[in-house]
């Protein structure tokens, strides 16, 4: 290991993405694995993090002492759930280090804890790290803006494999704020985001979410823009859970020298002004 290398904590280490942030950070030379974290009792705890991910012992056993990891490491990648990324802003505020969130399905009351422990801690959140989704949003942005509500409906369509806890997805709730932006609107006030039984027409102006649940699929998301007789649709495939894990070391790479604060995926990538 180089002196210059990041010092990453996986949080939730046995999960779908904990392993896959595994794999990357055994792969990129700019970061290390410091320590490996699992709640009380999980199956994991003890286990090899590199055997767990398929990368070959690497010497890092899961444990379940978050606050022993952050107060020696750099950073923390946390893909876990709401009450668990909540303890876990609090102890990387309380170690002043890196905290990069992808969990999803997190509430106003969660969001406010994580601007509280970013007075202290570089907060990056984000509902994909993806290059792709996040160009996507900009697009989105743009779309939005360009094509008149009166007579441009938008609706955001989104599939995730069949374990995926929350909906609509972090993803799918990321393009619709980047679609309310490009309008000027407010979403929370404007969206619908589920349809039953005798709905009426569609109210103009506000923006639609759709939710399918199945197989193994990543995470596919589209955004239709549909017009009298035309329809522009911008869309998303993911294909492999490393473009997530990815972007999560690049975030906490990219907040290493920065000030704390709460960043996002877009500040990351440079494209927060589109
Ligand atoms: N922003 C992005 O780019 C992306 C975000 N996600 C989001 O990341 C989250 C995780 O997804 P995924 O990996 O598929 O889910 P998994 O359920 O596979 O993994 C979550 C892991 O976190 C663990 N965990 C939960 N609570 C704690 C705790 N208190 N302490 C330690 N570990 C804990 C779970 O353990 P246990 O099983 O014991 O509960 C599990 O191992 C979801 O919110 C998902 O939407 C996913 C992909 C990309
Ligand atoms: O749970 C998942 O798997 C994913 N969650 C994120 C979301 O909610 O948008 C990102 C990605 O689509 C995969």
């Amino acid at each position: 290991m180089s002196e210059n290398e990041m010092k990453l904590v996986v949080v939730g280490a046995g999960g779908r993405m904990g392993q896959t942030l595994i794999r990357v950070i055994h792969e990129t030379p700019s970061v290390t694995l410091h320590a490996a974290i699992e709640r009380e009792g999980s199956p994991f705890l003890g286990k090899d993090a590199g055997e767990l991910s398929g990368v070959g012992p690497i010497g890092v056993a899961v444990t379940s002492d978050p606050l022993q990891a952050f107060l020696n490491a750099e950073g923390v990648v946390d893909f876990t759930a709401p009450a668990a990324s909540v303890t876990f802003a609090g102890l990387a505020a309380q170690a002043r280090i890196v905290h990069v969130i992808g969990t999803t399905g997190c509430s106003a009351d969660d969001e406010e804890k994580f601007t509280a422990a970013s007075r202290h801690a570089r907060v990056v959140k984000s509902g994909n790290m993806s290059l792709g989704v996040n160009l996507l949003s900009v697009l989105t942005k743009q779309a939005a803006r360009a094509l008149p509500a009166e007579g441009w409906d938008i609706e955001i369509i989104e599939m995730h494999h069949k374990h995926k806890v929350d909906a609509p997805s972090g993803t799918a709730l990321l393009l619709g704020e980047a679609a309310a932006a490009g309008r000027g609107i407010d979403l929370a006030s404007q969206s619908v985001r589920v349809r039953d039984g005798h709905t009426g027409p569609r109210p103009g102006g506000t923006i639609g979410f759709a939710t399918l649940r199945g197989g193994s699929v990543v995470g596919d998301h589209s955004v239709i823009l549909a017009g009298e007789g035309e329809l522009v649709t911008l869309s998303h495939s993911a294909r492999d859970r490393s473009i997530f894990a990815r972007g999560a070391v690049a975030a906490a790479l990219w907040a290493r020298n920065k000030k704390p604060g709460q960043y996002s995926m877009l500040d990351v990538l440079g494209l927060s002004n589109q």
